[in-house]
């Protein structure tokens, strides 16, 4: 079926219209069909009050509703334990899919599951739901009760946002990441630059499906609804994903604005405290002290990101005064990097390995920060008190950043090594 199209449209307006019941353009309302339903633990109980006791409704389709533990996994207090118990006794009773402890994090296991594909609507109780871009599916991070009135009626309404195209051009230079665009592009954007609209990403072919969930799940800390990759390249191919034609912006389509990353002029970038937005190329922050490095998150826990991380540390060690923890983002990443040596690597340099989960990234358990110490992660938020102390500081970083800052124990880049020799 095509939907009669009067008009151009932008990518977010192609799949709200194709996904509802007319066609539809920024600012109007679309009530549409929601492919997959995704509810992270530490929201699993209002999900289940609001469930049971406000709409008193089961899931429709439960088979599109997920339930994933992993932000503070294995439960860390009595509480959380409890909590995780009641949610692996509502995806039992109701047949809802239940990922358990160290399955990974949500948003990389939606994906490795095939949970989020090319023209779907995938909703989650977690905000960077906008990670499903990655492969051209509208993701967005809703509320207990939104995502609630979703499962129970595997619909949602929403507002079709405006689109911000941002397009990529020029070829990176060796050593700078998708992670530095990402962080480009929100510098560029602003924290609160695209405040419910949906950045539509063209890439072209550039980038592998790992990195441009990267570039999606920054897409939130501009404050936007949804982050969609154009489809190019590997996407098109490597995923089993058919790529349906529809699904691509229209010649023409209507931005409020228009942004243009040159990448062959990007260096390797550091998000500084306390704004995602404040944006300095690391060689301006390098040799501030480092207590700790985190790699891993729904941002930089991919096997490519440990692969970053394991070439730079290959031989190495990291620094007596810092720490160092890797948090692969799911149970398959996990395995993958055992099979081929990374995880060696890593173990022999001096790293801590967790669980696959969120790890520290929020600061509820497996590495919190002490008050003044200075982190360097490789997550997407360094908000005041995100990683434990309010006094503690966070810096974002790629993994190859990361990687070389815990070597020599102060912000570094990788060239700063071979210096150091
Ligand atoms: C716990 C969850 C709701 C939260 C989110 O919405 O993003 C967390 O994942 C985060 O990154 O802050
Ligand atoms: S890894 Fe961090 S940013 Fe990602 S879902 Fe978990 S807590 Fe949120």
């Amino acid at each position: 079926m095509t939907l009669p199209s009067s008009r151009p449209q932008t990518m977010a307006e192609k799949i709200l219209s194709r996904r509802g019941t007319q066609t539809v353009y920024a600012g109007d309302l679309a009530v549409v069909d929601v492919d997959q339903v995704m509810v992270v633990d530490s929201i699993a109980q209002s999900f289940i009050e609001r469930m049971q006791r406000d709409l008193n409704a089961v899931p429709k389709y439960p088979e599109r509703v997920s339930i994933v533990i992993d932000h503070v996994a294995p439960a860390s207090t009595v509480s959380v334990a409890q909590a995780q118990k009641e949610a692996r006794e509502y995806a039992a009773q109701t047949g809802v899919r239940l990922f358990d402890v160290g399955r990974g994090i949500c948003h990389q296991v939606l994906m490795e599951e095939g949970l989020a594909r090319p023209g779907w609507i995938v909703l989650g109780s977690d905000s960077h739901s906008t990670t499903y871009g990655a492969v051209a599916a509208f993701g967005s991070g809703m509320g207990a009760t939104d995502i609630a009135l979703a499962a129970a009626s595997g619909k949602t309404w929403l507002k079709v946002p405006e689109s911000v195209k941002v397009t990529l051009s020029g070829k990176l230079q060796p050593g700078v990441s998708a992670k530095d665009v990402a962080l480009e592009m929100i510098r560029q954007l602003g924290a609160d630059g695209a405040t419910y609209e949906s950045i539509e990403i063209h890439a072209g072919d550039r980038f592998t499906r790992g990195e441009r969930m990267t570039l999606a799940n920054l897409c939130v800390e501009a404050g936007a609804k949804a982050g969609l990759v154009v489809p190019g390249g590997e996407v098109l191919t490597a995923y089993g994903y058919e790529v349906p034609e529809w699904v691509y912006p229209d010649e023409g389509a209507r931005y409020v604005r228009d942004l243009v990353i040159d990448l062959s002029a990007l260096a390797p970038r550091m998000s500084a405290p306390s704004e995602v937005d404040n944006v300095h190329d690391v060689a301006d922050l390098r040799g501030l002290h480092v207590d700790q490095v985190f790699i891993g998150t729904c941002t930089n826990g991919r096997l490519e990101d440990l692969h970053a991380a394991a070439e730079v540390l290959r031989g190495r060690r990291v620094s007596p005064g810092t720490r160092l923890l890797v948090i692969p983002a799911s149970s398959e990443i996990m395995e993958q990097a055992m099979e081929d040596g990374t995880l060696l690597t890593l173990q022999r340099a001096g790293a801590v390995l967790g669980t696959p989960g969120c790890g520290p990234c929020m600061g509820r358990h497996q590495g919190v920060l002490a008050p003044g110490e200075v982190c360097v992660s490789t997550s997407n938020r360094n908000f005041i008190g995100r990683m434990g102390d309010k006094d503690a500081r966070i810096y974002l970083a790629s993994p190859a950043v990361a990687a070389a800052t815990a070597v020599m124990g102060r912000v570094a880049l990788p060239a700063d090594l071979l210096e150091a020799v």
